[in-house]
Order: structure tokens, then C-alpha cells, then sequence
């Protein structure tokens, strides 16, 4: 019945991908081709000016007491000033004040980098893994960084350092205090945007596909936060050297280490200032003030290295994603031969929901899914259509158990017949049974799928990173090779595999999604609104595209939409929802020339058809045919559709 096979300029492609593009497609490149290269920041006087101030005092910071001597030689020459022997001068004892300058530097770098590494690490303990984990963990890890955050910071590090005896105060047990005292205000901050990071559709995809929970932290959440986190270390760092010196001033610093503090409290004691002597406490402080603003400069940098969107793209990079569709030439792929199809199988059920119930518990209980029965056959295409809230996402995630509390299934089943013949109970699945069957036998295309890729992680890992996952002994080609072929096989240019999100279209964009869902050659693919945020040219061509895999691929497909009559052109069957039930279930000629349920009549009149009949267009792909051969305007096209909605 159905006749899908447009040519390629009027499958859909043209108004997401680049035109003039062909669909040759190059041999894949390897992750991030220019590898590291991709990951520097654009050179900037900013950067430059950042690097060289904390580069020349680290370097000081390191060479220079290898260089300058024993700066506690004490000399009897009184307080010079700069010059001669004493580049520096020295102090009222006659030290050399620049063996003081470069042992303080070092030791209040020593500092600053200890507090800064101990704090970030303690704030991301804390606030990433309790912000992520939920429930007691993160209440646990709340209430302690809460308690950590109402102690007032410095009385306590002057507590502390005074309970410490002199003789113990080394410079890492300053280091040590500071950190303490020093990471709960980061901790709340990367707390709360774990929060919102964990809710986004790329973490949902990823936990759908399969992936570990650490996984899940290093890879999909953590890559957001670290220009959050390089300027909380960064800010750690600056504040350990500036609360350090303010420790030592207080005569509670580090004994028996040198740091910029200490220098400054002794410049303090020996009247420097009143004594002019500002080639003793100047340069300290002017290290201090310049260390600060070097990095604060790289940070700004740091952003650029995170956040794909700041980078530039080279010229010669830019030519080449210039990207575009691979359609026409397309040959029937490995996947599609390895997949029996419905020929073979007929109809036979590849997913069976009998009398399911989801209630969201709460104290007003919301009965969302009611007594759902539905049964899917191999190759089918089953719609799922409603007015909003009636329960649609709530039964997908019920049926691909991803549903959180306060969701809970209250009774019904889900049996998932599998092609080898055995039949899995999904409600009773195992945490490790799903995970492995998830994504592998039955994928899924979020709702707002065009936003549930990962923004700093380029579409190459991303595709990969499920094979990884689930194929773990995949060789590295044949990973390549197969993202490769899915994204060929929906449209898009192999050479995009290299671009991040934000440099795609959005139809381009939803095609990657649907790849991804598509990687591990599904049987069931649940599609949830997946063309809802796309204008209805693109929509159409990623629906005949989908009509086209069902044809290939042989998989199943539950539609989600509030679009009836879209489903009218699209679907086998059609189940109508209303407040959690199913009013009607019959085929898509039935719902379309025969509405039982006075709501599905309801639901279809909503939709007024301007011009003909609808289905028409891609069923029988009759305005494919009239492009092919010349006819038509194509505005005419394109008005009909518009119409038709
Ligand atoms: N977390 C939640 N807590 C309580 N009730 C919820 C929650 N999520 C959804 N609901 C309720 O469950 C019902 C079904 O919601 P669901 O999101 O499944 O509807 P839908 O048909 O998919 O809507 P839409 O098309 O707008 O996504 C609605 O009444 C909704 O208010």
C-alpha cells in the first residue's frame, strides 16, 4: 500500500541539508578529525596575555629558588634598597628579598593549587554525585555541604589554624584548612545544575541506550559543567592565596615555609611601609594581583574549550561540512539485509501491552494510563493519538520502563516477543536485563528529540558511544564504519559525524536522532512526537523516511502524536487516547472513514482538511510522482500539505 520512494530532491532533504551537496560519502574520519587541535581555543590576545602572566610566575614560582639562594641568609647590611648585588634590595635582617620572592611564590602556589584541586574535587563529590544520585544521597550530601555553608569560613580557618600548633602548620595543612572550609558554596552551584543537567533529553537518551550510571556523569553531564567547574577552580585558586596571605598577616599562616603571605606579614612587622621600603611588600602583592588576573584571563578561554558553539571552525573545515543528504544512491545496507522483515514474519506481535495502569502517585493520585491493551505486530505502524496530558508519554515510558516515581505501573503487563521466538516480560526485567535490552531491541525518539543530543560532545561520540556501550567488542573501524551507514541511511552527509549539534538543522538533527535509535537495528522503535518542533516540509520527508525504514528495516513503530490526521497518513493501526484510556483502536481506513468514538470524531474535526483527502500524499506518493515527472509546481505541493493539516 504503501509506495514511498521519492526522488531525492523532494524526499525531505533539501530543506536540511545544504544543496549541492551529493550523496557521496567520503570514507569516515576519525573522532574529532584534527583531533586535539579541535579542543585549542581560538588564539586571543586575552589567552595570550592569561598564559603568559601565570606561565612567568609559575616559572619564577619553580625556577627561581633553584636560582636565587638561601633565603633566610641573614646579612648585615640593614634594608637596601633595589640594585647592584640585590636586584630586589633586602629586608631590615639584609635577606635577599628576591630569594624571598621566588621561595614565597612557590610556596603559595603550592597552596593555591593544593586548595584549588581538593576544593573542585570535593564540591564535584559532592554536588555532581548527590545532585545525580537522588533521594537519600543527595539529601545526605545536602545537609552537609548545607552545614559546611552556614559555618562562617574565615573564623573557622582562624580556629582551626590557631588549634593547629606553629610547629604543625606546614603549608599543606593551611592548604588543607582552606579546601574544607572552602567548597560548599561550589558544591550547591553544581548541585543545582546537575539537577537540571540530569532532566535534560540527551541524559534521558542516554540512560535509555543503556549507559552506566558513572558513564552517564562522566560523559553526558560532567562535559557541561566544566567551564562551571574550571572557574570555580580557578576563583579556589585565587582565593587560597589571597585567604593564605591574609592567614599569615594574622600571624596564623604557614610556619616554617615561605609564601607570599608570610612575606608580606614580615614586611608588615619590619614597618616597611612606614619605612618606604616598597620594593618589600610591592612585589608580593603585585604577584598576588597578577596571578589573579592570569587566571582569570585563561578562564574566559577555558569557556571556548568547552563550549563547542564559542569555537571557530576553520575555513577548510567549514568547506568540507558543508555536508548534505546521501540519499539516491542508497543501496540496501547490512543492516536491512540482516534484518528478516515482515515478509517473513507477517504480522506476527512484536509487542503485546495488556490491561496496563500507571498512577502517579502524590497526594492527588493521577490516573494516568488506564486498562491500556494494545498489541503491535512485527513491521507495524501503530499511532497513538490524544489531545495533551491524555497519557501517551506516560504509556511509552511505562512500556520502555522509563517511567520514574512518583510513576508507578499498578498492574497490566508488557511482553515483548523477540524474533528468535522467546517471549520477555519487560515489567519483570532485571536493572542489567534492560539495560541490555533497551535500545538493542526496542530504541526510542524522545519528544523535543531534536534537543536530546548532547550539546558538547560531537555526533561521531555520540553515535559511537552506543555501540560502545552495548557492542563492547566492536573494533574501532567497524564502530565508524556503522555510524557511517546509519547516518547515510537517514539522509545525512557521513561527514557531519564530526559536527556538534548546534551545527546542524533541526531536521538534520532529528535524523541523527533517529540514526542513533536505529544503530543497533531495533525491532520496536517508539517515536514520541519526534516531528512536532520541524516545519511540515521536513516533517514530511523524515515520515516518509520512516515509512520507507519500516519498509527496509522491517522493525515496528508506535507514532506518538496529537496529530491525528497525520497519523491517518501514516499508521496501520491507530489507538485514540482520552484521560489515561483508549476509546478507540481500529485501523487508520476505519478511524478515517468510520469514527466510532464520537471523541475521534472530535479529534478529527479538529483538524480541518482544506483541500481533498488526506493521506493521499504520502501513501500513495502521488505529489512524488508529480515532482518526478515534471508536474506540478511544487508550491501546489507544499499548499496541499500546508492544507491539509
Ligand atoms: N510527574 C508527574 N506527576 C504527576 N502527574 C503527572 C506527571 N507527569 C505527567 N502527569 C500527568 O499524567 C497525565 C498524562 O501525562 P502525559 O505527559 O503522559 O500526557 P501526554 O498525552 O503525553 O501529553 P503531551 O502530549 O502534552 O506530552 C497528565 O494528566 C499529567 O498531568
Amino acid at each position: 500500500m504503501t509506495n514511498i520512494n521519492p526522488p531525492a530532491e523532494t524526499a525531505g532533504a533539501a530543506p536540511d541539508t545544504p544543496a549541492g551537496t551529493t550523496g557521496v560519502s567520503p570514507a569516515p574520519r576519525r573522532p574529532g578529525s584534527g583531533g586535539w587541535r579541535s579542543l585549542v581555543p581560538r588564539w586571543s590576545p586575552k589567552l595570550g596575555i592569561g598564559l603568559g602572566l601565570v606561565g612567568a610566575i609559575a616559572l619564577f614560582g619553580i625556577l627561581g629558588p633553584l636560582l636565587t639562594g638561601d633565603p633566610d641568609t641573614i646579612r648585615n647590611i640593614s634594608m637596601t634598597p633595589p640594585g647592584g648585588e640585590f636586584w630586589l634590595g633586602t629586608t631590615q635582617t639584609g635577606q635577599d628579598v628576591l630569594a624571598l620572592l621566588a621561595h614565597s611564590t612557590r610556596g603559595s602556589l603550592q597552596i593555591g593549587l593544593l586548595v584549588g584541586v581538593l576544593a573542585t574535587l570535593l564540591s564535584a563529590v559532592f554536588g555532581v554525585i548527590g545532585g545525580y544520585a537522588g533521594g537519600a544521597v543527595d539529601e545526605g550530601f545536602s545537609l552537609f555541604s548545607n552545614v559546611m555553608l552556614v559555618i562562617p569560613g574565615l573564623p573557622l580557618v582562624i580556629v582551626i589554624a590557631g588549634f593547629v600548633p606553629a610547629e604543625q602548620r606546614g603549608w599543606w595543612t593551611i592548604a588543607v584548612v582552606l579546601a574544607i572550609t572552602g567548597w560548599a558554596a561550589s558544591a550547591r552551584v553544581l548541585r543545582a545544575q546537575t539537577l537540571s543537567l540530569r532532566n535534560r533529553d540527551y541524559v534521558a537518551a542516554a540512560k535509555v541506550a543503556g549507559e552506566k550510571p558513572w558513564r552517564i556523569v562522566s560523559v553526558e553531564i560532567l562535559p557541561n559543567l566544566l567551564p562551571l567547574m574550571a572557574s570555580q577552580f580557578v576563583f579556589a585558586v585565587i582565593l587560597a592565596i589571597l585567604s593564605e596571605a591574609g592567614l599569615s598577616f594574622l600571624g596564623l599562616g604557614a610556619s616554617g615555609s615561605d609564601t607570599l603571605g608570610t612575606m608580606l606579614y614580615y614586611a608588615q612587622n619590619g614597618f616597611a611601609l612606614q619605612r618606604e621600603a616598597w620594593w618589600w611588600f610591592g612585589p608580593p602583592g603585585l604577584i598576588i594581583a597578577l596571578f589573579g588576573c592570569g587566571l582569570s584571563l585563561i578562564n574566559f578561554s577555558i569557556d571556548e574549550i568547552i563550549n563547542p558553539k564559542l569555537r571557530t571552525v576553520p575555513a577548510a573545515s567549514r568547506r568540507t561540512r558543508g555536508g548534505g543528504s546521501a540519499r539516491g544512491r542508497r543501496t540496501r545496507t547490512a543492516a536491512a539485509r540482516s534484518v528478516t522483515g515482515r515478509e517473513d514474519s507477517g504480522r506476527d506481535a512484536v509487542l503485546t501491552v495488556e490491561n496496563l495502569n500507571v498512577v502517579y502517585r502524590g497526594e492527588k493520585p493521577t490516573h494516568a494510563v488506564k486498562d491500556v491493551s494494545l498489541t503491535l505486530g512485527r513491521g507495524e505502524i501503530l499511532g497513538l493519538a490524544g489531545e495533551s496530558g491524555c497519557g501517551k508519554t506516560t504509556l511509552a515510558y511505562a512500556i520502555n520502563r522509563l517511567h520514574r516515581p512518583p510513576a508507578e505501573v499498578t498492574s497490566g503487563s508488557v511482553v515483548f516477543h523477540d524474533r528468535d521466538g522467546s517471549d520477555l516480560d519487560l515489567l519483570a526485567l532485571g536493572k542489567e536485563e534492560l539495560r541490555a535490552f533497551r535500545w538493542s531491541k526496542l530504541s526510542m525518539v524522545f519528544q523535543g528529540a531534536m534537543n536530546a543530543l548532547n550539546p558538547v560532545v560531537s555526533i561521531r561520540a555520540q553515535l559511537e558511544d552506543v555501540l560502545t556501550t552495548h557492542r563492547p567488542g566492536m573494533s574501532a573501524q567497524a564502530r565508524r564504519e556503522r555510524c557511517a551507514e546509519v547516518l547515510r541511511l537517514v539522509g545525512v552527509d557521513p561527514r557531519r559525524l564530526d559536527s556538534f549539534p548546534h551545527e546542524l538543522s533541526g531536521g538534520m538533527r532529528q535524523r541523527v536522532m533517529i540514526a542513533m535509535a536505529l544503530l543497533l537495528d531495533p525491532q520496536v522503535m517508539i517515536m514520541d512526537e519526534p516531528t512536532t518542533a520541524l516545519d511540515v516540509v521536513v516533517q514530511r520527508g523524515i515520515l516518509r523516511e520512516i515509512l520507507r525504514f519500516r519498509d527496509e528495516l522491517g522493525f515496528a513503530v508506535v507514532f506518538i502524536t496529537h496529530d491525528l490526521p497525520l497519523l491517518l497518513e501514516l499508521s496501520d493501526r491507530i489507538a485514540v487516547m482520552r484521560d489515561g484510556e483508549v476509546v478507540e483502536y481500529a485501523t487508520a481506513d476505519e478511524i478515517h472513514h468510520d469514527p466510532k468514538h464520537p471523541y475521534t470524531r472530535r479529534l478529527l474535526d479538529s483538524f480541518p482538511s482544506l483541500t481533498g483527502e488526506r493521506g493521499a500524499f504520502i501513501r500513495t506518493g502521488e505529489s512524488s510522482a508529480r515532482e518526478r515527472t515534471g508536474t506540478g509546481t511544487g508550491t501546489e505541493t507544499i499548499v496541499k500539505e500546508a492544507g491539509s493539516r
